[in-house]
């Protein structure tokens, strides 16, 4: 049977467009992002959020990454400003990562590959669902904050990784309530933005990306709690959950912008 997308050699991202054809499309995900051709856009405005940490709801090993979902059923954690036009609604939270330091997260900023990225997904309130908002260029907001391995001077991750050993198999899922993930925003809200796409199939071109400059940084202990994840279910053999990033794909005649200091 045709097995479902991946990161290995037989289902990862070079073969994602055999079933998923937008994979090949103009504006897909991620970028590598250089600093000096940025265009500093003097209407760029800071972005803003606000999170009830009641709409959070539970944390799951899909077997692709560690995800948090929040209640998206009212205008209950929004985000907007920045590029964005409208209020967009916080559904998912997510991390991409890699099976040593120097790889992991999906952009690359002048060169330098981070150890992982987290990824806050909203959608915008334009449209009726998050389903019809996945057709549109302006439907979706990801939030993307770079992780950085050092010596933990604010363990921002510690709630997601402390929950790690309850979701260690493919499938597996806990409570997660009462988080508000603006816990985990540098402290420089600068950013760099860009049309783009999902990162992962079917990679549709509906995203307003939004990367902060500055990473957080992530303990070594943390890094090996994520990598301590299976992608397989508990009866089958562990299968590290690490390196679930898709490579750089063409910026084509696309600008990267961000706001002047
Ligand atoms: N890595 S990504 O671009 O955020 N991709 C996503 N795919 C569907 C669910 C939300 N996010
Ligand atoms: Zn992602």
């Amino acid at each position: 049977t045709q097995t479902s997308w991946g990161y290995s050699k037989e289902n990862g991202p070079d073969r994602w467009h055999e079933s998923y054809p937008i994979a090949k499309g103009n504006n897909q995900s991620p970028v590598a992002i250089l600093t000096k051709d940025v265009y500093k856009d003097p209407i760029l405005l800071p972005w803003f959020t606000s999170y009830d940490p009641g709409a959070a709801k539970n944390i799951l090993n899909n077997g692709r990454t560690v995800r948090v979902a929040f209640d998206d059923t009212f205008d209950r954690s929004v985000l907007r400003g920045g590029p964005l036009q409208g209020i967009y609604r916080l559904r998912q939270l997510h991390i991409h990562w890699g099976s040593t330091d120097d790889r992991g997260s999906e952009h690359v900023v002048d060169l330098t590959r981070h150890a992982g990225e987290i990824h806050i997904v909203h959608w915008s309130t334009k449209y009726s669902n998050y389903g019809d908002a996945l057709k549109k260029p302006d439907g979706v907001a990801v939030l993307a904050i770079l992780l950085q391995v050092g010596k933990t001077l604010k363990p921002e991750m510690k709630r997601i990784v402390e929950e790690i050993d309850a979701i260690k198999t493919k499938g597996k899922e806990a409570p997660f309530p009462n988080f508000d993930p603006s816990i985990l925003f540098p402290q420089n809200r600068s950013y760099f933005t860009y049309q783009g796409s999902f990162t992962t199939p079917p990679c549709e071109e509906c995203v307003t990306w939004i990367i902060m400059k500055e990473p957080i940084i992530v303990s070594a202990d943390q890094m090996a709690k994520l990598r301590s994840l299976s992608s397989k279910t508990a009866d089958e053999l562990h299968c590290p959950l690490v390196d679930n990033w898709r490579p750089l794909q063409p910026l084509n005649n696309r600008m990267i912008r961000s706001p002047c200091q």
